[in-house]
């Protein structure tokens, strides 16, 4: 828990805080902001995890609310002078329409937005995505590129779409006067894959490695790098963000970050085996074991058959279109934009970040038998 010496007088407004993301936000304000009076949880869906943190010196209110619901955002705001805004629809593998992405996503952050003018709340931290910027629909490699690097960020797909239009609501709205006269401030920050305690795409491929005895097949080349961050450096640069935004607003407002650190540059099959292979997982294969064209084959045919099935039942298998040429294409970010801007440096090391994801698995496996 935070050190109480400060004077705890902030109210922090943190949505999508029961998500993968959001809870490490929200547990790493709890241990790393001083100044927190007041913590608002806000979620569709709230855990149960958070009783427990409502027995610390900081004030934790849980409210069950929807971002695309206007009142409700601007109830949750009311008196916050932050809000960490991670609430979102991710999905790339068709099990919502592009109309309900795009309705928490864009909506749901114009809904912010405006509560922040109406409310009067200064500080807001928007979770953007590295697919704002890519990969594109062209299959363009981004080699270790930085948020000034040129590159045609071209999308079809409702998640990228609707993340990229968030984050220009987002930034347009720095300098926009809130109730009481001043300028509010944002700030966009674009994680690339994340990983680490609670990644559910993690969960799904380790699941189905147990369910292939034990080995996954390789459809990916090695060469193909992709970038990886961990989920607890991802929620100490927001804490970070937040907590510099102020002093640092001719600087940082209006500004778009990406969120890195020491992890690895690999293939996104390669990377997880950094994990799957100390739970027992194999990656059989040094290239891809099918050729492209018969992989993307399968992933049409999983995305026809998503479409066939609908009526009936949700299929929504991790292969599809989408999905194989985001990892079949490059995609790593080389840049120290957070660390000139605000100071931040990555709270964990690639060791420790690689440590706790291989006990959380470990923990997950055992809890699972
Ligand atoms: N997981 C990843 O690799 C990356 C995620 N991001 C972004 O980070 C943010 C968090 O993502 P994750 O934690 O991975 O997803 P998640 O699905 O685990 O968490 C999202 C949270 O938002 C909540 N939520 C969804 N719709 C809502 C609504 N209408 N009203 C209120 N709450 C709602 C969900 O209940 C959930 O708790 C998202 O904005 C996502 O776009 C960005 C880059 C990478
Ligand atoms: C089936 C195989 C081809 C397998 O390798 C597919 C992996 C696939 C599920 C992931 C590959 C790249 C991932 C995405 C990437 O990390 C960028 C993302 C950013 C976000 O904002 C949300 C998550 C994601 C879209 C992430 C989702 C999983 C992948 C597509």
């Amino acid at each position: 828990m935070a050190d109480s010496a400060q004077a705890q007088t902030l109210v922090y407004l943190v949505t999508g805080g029961c998500g993968f993301l959001g809870e490490h936000v929200v547990r790493m304000l709890l241990q790393q902001e001083p100044r927190l009076r007041e913590l608002r949880i806000f979620d569709l869906h709230l855990g149960p995890w958070l009783e427990e943190l409502k027995t610390g010196p900081v004030q934790v209110t849980t409210i069950q609310g929807d971002v695309t619901q206007a009142q409700e955002v601007a109830a949750a705001m009311t008196g916050a002078h932050v809000v960490i805004h991670t609430a979102g629809l991710v999905d790339v593998f068709g099990r919502a329409s592009p109309e309900t992405i795009h309705e928490v996503n864009v909506q749901g952050t114009k809904n912010v937005i405006e509560a922040c003018v109406q409310t009067g709340t200064r500080f807001l931290v928007y979770t953007s995505s590295m697919e704002v910027v890519g990969p594109n629909v062209k299959g363009h490699p981004f080699y270790r590129g930085n948020e000034d690097t040129p590159y045609e960020a071209v999308h079809r797909h409702p998640y990228p779409c609707s993340k990229a239009l968030a984050e220009q609501l987002v930034l347009e709205a720095n300098g926009r006067k809130v109730r009481g006269g001043l300028p509010l401030v944002t700030c966009a920050l674009r994680p690339t894959g994340i990983y680490g305690e609670g990644h559910q795409i993690m969960r799904d491929i380790y699941n189905q490695g147990l369910r292939l005895g034990g080995r996954l097949f390789r459809a990916i080349p090695a060469s193909v790098e992709h970038g990886r961050v961990y989920v607890g450096n991802v929620a100490w640069m927001h804490v970070l963000v937040a907590r510099e935004l102020e002093q640092r607003a001719a600087v940082m407002g209006g500004q778009v970050y990406f969120c890195y650190d020491k992890s690895p540059y690999k293939s996104y099959e390669d990377f997880n085996m950094e994990f799957l292979g100390p739970c027992g997982l194999r990656l059989v294969g040094t290239r891809p074991l099918l050729p492209y064209w018969l992989l993307m084959l399968l992933a049409a045919l999983n995305a026809l058959l998503q479409w066939l099935l609908r009526p009936l039942l949700l299929y929504a298998p991790l292969l599809n279109p989408y999905t194989l040429a985001m990892a079949n294409t490059t995609f790593t970010v080389s840049t120290n934009k957070a660390q000139r801007h605000f100071g931040y440096k990555p709270l964990f090391s690639w060791e420790e970040s690689r440590t706790r994801t291989i006990r959380w698995m470990q923990a997950m496996d055992s809890s699972a038998q």
